[in-house]
């Protein structure tokens, strides 16, 4: 495959992500699977569409500054113009003259010889003037938005919600790209067997603090490597993998995952009952819930039960008092997982935080009475967001005063992370930049006495 066609691929792709509101991962891994992309340019292609679009307000930025009617351009000539600036300013790999080039190649097959000359000049002009400083942007929300591509809203949320330097700091570790990680599954294979395999095979890793399944994933491939091919491992973030490691599972309890869909969690949760007890999975959408099902196969557990349901009426299947260990990994607004899925920052809004909000409270609200009196409730989210997050847990804990923060959560998280910048008296916030993990937050609640 040619540069060109690769190129016109990713402005497809850009082009369905961008305009139709498609997922980015899902279109990256169908184009990977289709075939159509050669194995050396994979990574490229990866690269330009994530980096395009998580850089899509700097990239507005520049367009607004080098042309002259920026809202008369058609969308694709809009996103080629992103797409080739995103490679002239930040990716070193291909020289100025072979992008242009490029882009003024699809330019001509796509439209007409105005576009193509607009488009030459434009990228022409940013070659020889440079690309303009956000440094001179004197309002500190739009430097910030501008320059990390991160929605106003969203920079001016988080600045009154942990400040300015925080602020950007989040903003700035969304941009990197961050290691990856796996979860060994220990029925299986022994974390040290599971190391000293994968260093044969080629691989670096190194031991994750979060998890005493984990491993970060230092250099290699790891989706090609035989142990992953067997479904020793599963890809999981470790501060996904957290969770279910504060949730003081032991052998044959009876474990309600509520929001259990696409299953990294239901299924770490059955490995640590070591395949025996019992994990009753649930998820609003029964297609979503059949993917956990089709995990807990491949990793040959055979204690999970999975069902689609509302999990905000489970009274309706289960009595109070019922569960020894409950998990909410609740839907949320995904802000800690930008890094990963750039789509998040642009398609979500603060009305949309206040909804899930509600829900959160509900759900709570509605399966807290399925615990046991000497169970434990662990409420997840993969969001950096207050309302979602410490204001559910506090408005719950003010209704339920029957209800409290379990104190031994603190004392048992992993060495590295009792002193989190992001411990509070309700939880534990974990931000992107503080690890290079998912931003998560956490917390442990029970019945009093
Ligand atoms: C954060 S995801 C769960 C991720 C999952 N725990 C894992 O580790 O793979 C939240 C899930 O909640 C589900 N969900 C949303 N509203 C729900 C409801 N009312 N009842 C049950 N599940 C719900 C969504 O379909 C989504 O799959």
């Amino acid at each position: 495959m040619t540069k060109y066609s690769l190129r016109s691929s990713a402005l497809d792709i850009l082009l369905r992500v961008g305009d139709n509101g498609a997922f980015s991962h899902l279109l990256i891994d169908q184009a990977l699977k289709s075939n159509k992309i050669a194995v050396r340019d994979q990574a490229l292609l990866t690269e330009m569409v994530y980096g395009t679009l998580q850089r899509k307000l700097s990239l507005d930025y520049f367009v607004n500054h080098f042309v002259a009617k920026p809202n008369k351009l058609k969308s694709w000539v809009r996103w080629l113009l992103y797409l080739s600036f995103y490679q002239m300013h930040y990716l070193s790999k291909v020289p100025d003259h072979a992008i242009i080039h490029e882009a003024v190649s699809i330019a001509n097959e796509r439209g007409h010889k105005g576009i193509s000359s607009l488009v030459n000049g434009v990228l022409r002009s940013a070659q020889r003037q440079g690309f303009p400083s956000f440094e001179a942007i004197s309002d500190d929300v739009e430097r910030i938005s501008l320059a990390t591509s991160h929605p106003a809203w969203l920079v001016d949320r988080w600045i009154k919600q942990y400040g300015l330097e925080k602020t950007e700091v989040i903003c700035q570790a969304n941009l990197d790209s961050k290691p990856l990680s796996v979860r060994v599954q220990p029925l299986r294979i022994t974390k040290e067997q599971a190391i000293d395999q994968l260093q044969e095979e080629g691989y670096q890793t190194a031991q994750s603090s979060f998890s005493p399944q984990g491993l970060i994933v230092e250099e290699g491939n790891i989706l090609k490597s035989e142990l992953f091919q067997k479904d020793c491992l599963t890809i999981q973030d470790q501060s996904s993998m957290l969770v279910a490691e504060m949730m003081q599972i032991e052998e044959n309890q009876y474990v309600l995952d509520a929001c259990s869909a696409p299953g990294g969690k239901t299924t770490h949760i059955a490995e640590k009952l070591n395949n025996t007890g019992q994990v009753m999975a649930y998820d609003l959408h029964e297609k979503k819930v059949d993917l956990v099902a089709v995990k807990a196969f491949a990793l040959g557990l055979s204690n999970i039960e999975t069902k689609g349901a509302d999990s905000r009426e489970l009274s309706a299947f289960h009595e109070p008092n019922s569960f020894d260990r409950i998990l909410i990994d609740a839907p949320c607004s995904g802000l800690g997982v930008i890094r990963g899925k750039p789509d998040i920052k642009y398609n979500k809004d603060e009305a949309d935080i206040m909804k899930l909000a509600k829900i959160q409270l509900e759900l709570l609200e509605n399966i807290s009475p399925l615990l046991k009196k000497d169970g434990k409730l662990l409420y997840s989210t993969c969001t950096v967001d207050k309302e979602e997050n410490e204001r559910v847990i506090e408005a719950f804990l003010q209704a339920h005063p029957d209800f409290e923060i379990d104190q031994t959560f603190f004392t048992e998280l992993p060495d590295v992370l009792k002193q989190a910048p992001g411990i509070t008296t309700t939880g534990l916030q974990i931000f992107p930049d503080d690890y290079q993990t998912d931003g998560f937050f956490l917390t442990r609640i029970q019945k009093k006495g």
